[in-house]
């Protein structure tokens, strides 16, 4: 088993602090589900995990196997077996969709880049008809002409053929129309039924029509401030955040008192 642990993580964007010491963890064959208003946090504490350098950590770690990452690059946590998809990705039309595909199934095995070959071009077309993507698209530029649904279902189908360790998913179910949505849900269960240790963020109990979560955390301002089972994203759609917030504020209260 392996285990990604995020530990009183304090982040700073543009000299601002947006994370104010998050701990969670994931373990492999987990489904961990990420919630919280907008602007709470969620996809800072992604794109920290991934390494971007413009996610300036000023406390806490990020552990793989009790291992800090928090000093790689990107490229050596996504070889290490992280990989992020992200709320936006970004469009690099220069390079050929097939041939990212076969620059990261390399650079996981630590080989040069190569053409991409026709067993992983295979599989990829494979991979695309469970999702629901035309096979064309390996012949474009990534991203190039995506429409937004396309590109949540390339990010997956670049979990799906890399089997990472760690798929940490930011808003897959967004911009989907309802096909896509249970062909992202089937996927993310693949994943973790086949090892993957899943980190995904939503702002929609429809997910768990999907997918079956091992535990759930809610984030607000900068914080995880809740930890629970699927009855926490049911409890979420039905009276939205603040009402909870409240009722939980309300019963510590009285429990103090
Ligand atoms: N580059 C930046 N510069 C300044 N502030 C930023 C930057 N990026 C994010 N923030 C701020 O950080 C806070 C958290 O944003 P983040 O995108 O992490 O939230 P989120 O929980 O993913 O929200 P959503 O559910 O809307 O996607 C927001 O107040 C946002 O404005």
């Amino acid at each position: 088993m392996h285990k990604l642990e995020v530990r009183n993580l304090r982040v700073a964007v543009g000299g601002r602090e947006i994370l104010k010491g998050v701990s969670l963890s994931v373990a492999t064959g987990e489904v961990v589900v990420l919630m919280g208003p907008n602007g709470s946090g969620k996809s800072t504490l992604f794109q920290t995990i991934a390494g971007n350098p413009r996610y300036e950590v000023l406390d806490g770690d990020i552990l793989l196997d009790g291992e800090s990452i928090k000093e790689l690059p990107p490229e050596e946590r996504f070889a290490r077996g992280i990989f992020v998809g992200f709320q936006s990705p970004v469009a690099v039309p220069e390079v050929r969709f097939a041939f990212l595909l076969q620059a990261m199934i390399n650079i996981r095995a630590g080989k040069k880049l190569t053409d991409p070959n026709p067993q992983v071009l295979a599989q990829a077309q494979r991979l695309a008809a469970e999702l629901g993507l035309k096979p064309e698209v390996f012949n474009r530029g990534v991203g190039a002409g995506f429409s937004g649904g396309e590109f949540k279902r390339a990010e997956v189908l670049q979990a799906l053929l890399l089997s990472p360790k760690f798929t940490v998913l930011d808003e897959p179910d967004s911009g989907l129309d309802i096909d896509g949505i249970a062909a992202v849900g089937r996927a993310v269960t693949r994943l973790a039924a086949s090892g993957s240790g899943i980190l995904l963020s939503t702002h929609y109990a429809r997910v768990l029509k999907f997918i079956k979560p091992t535990r759930v955390y809610v984030m607000a301002e900068g914080r995880v401030v809740l930890e629970g089972d699927e009855n926490v994203i049911r409890k979420i759609e039905e009276v939205g955040y603040q009402s909870y917030f409240n009722e939980i504020r309300q019963e510590l209260g009285s429990a103090g008192s």
